[in-house]
This record gives structure tokens, C-alpha cells and sequence, in this order.
């Protein structure tokens, strides 16, 4: 096999191709690197610049690496720029995926994992979230991650490729340093921006139907997320899988923003009080994964835990901005 990663000179997408390429699978880039840095990736992996755009570009790709499976990560991911820009989200999100399933059938690639969202699901009001939880999306970025997985079952039907699709939780932490998120757009890196201000972390809302109040997440380690891969990957090239797996990646445990906001003081040791401010709109009270499905057809189950996730992101902080 020889495994095009789509994406992957980004924050998940370069813990995947090392995750793969440890794995002894063989890997090739394309990232438009956007977002992508190329000094994220281990040096014998071959890195196209480009966008999944561009047919052209694609059609070479897979015939001169001879590609037999696709995992494709390439997207924008920012919810409030979504809302913001519906059309760009619409033609980075759905339109190249289209573009990319007509290279992969062309060229005959068997092989195909799309990279989904927990945004899919919207803000539904249950304990855990199953894969059958029903799908409602709040935002154009929610709304591409769920068309994009019709898009990918289709195809995968039509033309006969095996299909998955990995629903993320709440990815933090880094595998190492240098492969740490450098975007300031999730609750990690946020509060750490703010302790590095040396301003107090921020709680969006202690008056939600929680324990505490405050709002319920699944986080899940950027490394298991990225074995999930491998595992998803592997199970894809099993004599006999039926294609069309669709399966929730997180941890199936809840952490609220007042515990992740306790913790991350404790590793920083700057545990200085939170601000508490008005809820941010859209945000769900809880949003977290049953990972049994994971469990069974996987066989993968994430094992590394808060504090890790915590302590691995605040070493690539420190790397990438001080303090
Ligand atoms: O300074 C901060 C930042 C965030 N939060 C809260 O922390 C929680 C988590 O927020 P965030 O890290 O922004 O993640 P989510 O809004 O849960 O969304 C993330 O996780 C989803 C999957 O579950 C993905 O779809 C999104 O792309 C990704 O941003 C939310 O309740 C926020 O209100 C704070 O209280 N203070």
C-alpha cells in the first residue's frame, strides 16, 4: 500500500503520516500548506504542494506515487469562519472532496478515509453520543463534515472503494513539540494564550444543565487520534471488510471547562482563578462520544489520558510561543 494524506503537513494530518510511517506503511503528502508546515514531517516523506482543488495535480499524484489508499484531512476547520464564509467552507470542504473522489475512482484506488467531525452532530441532548445519535449540524463547518461523509459513502458505493469515516472529538496535545497545534481557535491553546498574557483563562458559561455549570467535552490525545488512523487504515485492507464504516474517535469520558481550566493551572503552575463571561452562542452543554464502536470494529481504544494531553500541548506552547 502507499497511502496519500491529504492535510497532512498539518497539526493532525503530521501526526498521522508519523503515526503511519512508524508504522512501516509507505506515505505520501499533498497540502497546500495553508495552515501545513513541511519541517512537521519525517524527512523521507515525499511532500506535494497543492491544493485537492486541482485535478490536474491529483490525477499525478496518484498515478506517480501509484496510490492505493487515500486519507484525506485537507479542510478548514474554524466554526466561526464557516459562518462567516459558507461558500469558501462549501468548495475547500465539499468541492474538492468531489474533485478527490473522481481522482481516486480514475485512478482506482480501493481505499478511502475521510476525515469527520463531532460537529456532525449538532448540540443533541444525550449522555453519549452513538454514531446513530442523529446528525443536525448548527454551522456550515458541521454541515460540510456531514455532506462530505454522504459524498464519501456514495462514491465509495458507486465505485466500488472501501470507505471510512473518523468522527473527531475535542483533539488536543501533541505526540512532540515541534508537531503542536499552533492555532489559537481551541480551548487549550486559548487558555494558555491568555496565562502567557498573563491574563486570566476564560470560562464561556457556568450556567449550563452540567455538574459544575460549566460546558462538557470528550478530549481526545492527538496521538491516539492519529493510531486510530492507523487502525482504521489497517481494517480498510483486511481480506473481506465491508466499506462504509462511520465511527465516533474520542476518549467516551466528560471533562468540563472548569476541570480541563483546574488541570491546565496545575501544569502551568499558574492556577491563577478564572474569569467567568456570558456563553458563547452555538457552544452544546455536553458533547460526549460512546467509543464502543471504535472499540469493537477498530479494535483501537484511545490511552493516554488529561494530564498527558495537557502537559504534551503545553511543551509545543512553550516551543512555538514561550512562556
Ligand atoms: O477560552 C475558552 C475557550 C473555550 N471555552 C469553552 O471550551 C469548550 C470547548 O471549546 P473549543 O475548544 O472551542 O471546542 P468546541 O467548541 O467543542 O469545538 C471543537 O470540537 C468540535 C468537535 O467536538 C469540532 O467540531 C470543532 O471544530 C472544534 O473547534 C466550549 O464549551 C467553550 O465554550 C472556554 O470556556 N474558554
Amino acid at each position: 500500500m502507499t497511502w496519500l494524506i491529504t492535510g497532512g503537513a498539518g497539526y493532525i494530518g503530521a501526526h498521522v503520516a508519523r503515526a503511519m510511517t512508524g508504522a512501516g506503511e509507505h506515505v505520501v503528502v499533498l497540502d497546500d500548506l495553508s495552515a501545513g508546515v513541511p519541517a512537521r514531517l519525517p524527512a523521507d516523506v515525499p511532500l506535494v504542494a497543492g491544493s485537492a482543488l486541482d485535478a490536474g495535480l491529483l490525477k499525478r499524484v496518484l498515478a506517480e506515487h501509484a496510490v492505493t489508499g487515500v486519507v484525506h484531512l485537507a479542510a478548514r476547520k474554524q466554526v466561526a469562519e464557516s459562518v462567516a464564509r459558507p461558500t469558501h467552507y462549501y468548495r475547500e470542504n465539499v468541492g474538492a472532496l468531489a474533485t478527490l473522489l473522481e481522482a481516486v475512482a480514475e485512478a482506482g484506488v480501493r481505499r478511502f478515509l475521510f476525515s469527520s467531525s463531532a460537529a456532525v452532530y449538532g448540540n443533541p441532548e444525550v449522555d453519549l453520543i452513538t454514531e446513530d445519535t442523529p446528525c443536525a449540524p448548527v454551522n456550515p463547518y458541521g454541515e460540510t463534515k456531514l455532506a462530505g461523509e454522504w459524498l464519501v459513502r456514495a462514491a465509495g458505493e458507486a465505485h466500488g472503494f472501501a470507505t471510512t469515516c473518523l468522527r473527531y472529538f475535542n483533539v488536543a496535545g501533541s505526540a512532540a513539540p515541534e508537531l503542536a497545534d499552533t492555532g489559537v481557535f481551541n480551548i487549550v491553546p486559548m487558555v494558555f494564550d491568555r496565562l502567557t498574557r498573563d491574563e486570566a483563562p476564560r470560562i464561556f458559561g457556568d450556567d449550563y444543565p452540567t455538574p459544575d455549570g460549566t460546558c462538557v467535552r470528550d478530549y481526545i490525545h492527538v496521538a491516539d487520534l492519529a493510531e486510530a488512523h492507523l487502525a482504521a487504515a489497517r481494517r480498510l485492507c483486511a481480506p473481506g471488510v465491508r466499506g462504509d464504516l462511520t465511527v465516533n474517535i474520542g476518549r467516551g469520558e466528560g471533562v468540563s471547562v472548569r476541570e480541563l481550566v483546574t488541570l491546565i493551572g496545575e501544569v502551568t503552575g499558574d492556577g491563577r482563578p478564572a474569569l467567568v463571561e456570558g456563553r458563547r452562542p452555538g457552544d452544546a452543554p455536553r458533547a460526549v462520544a460512546s467509543a464502543a464502536l471504535a472499540a469493537r470494529e477498530l479494535d483501537w481504544t484511545a490511552s493516554r489520558g488529561m494530564r498527558e494531553m495537557v502537559a504534551s500541548a503545553w511543551r509545543g506552547w512553550q516551543l512555538h510561543h514561550g512562556g
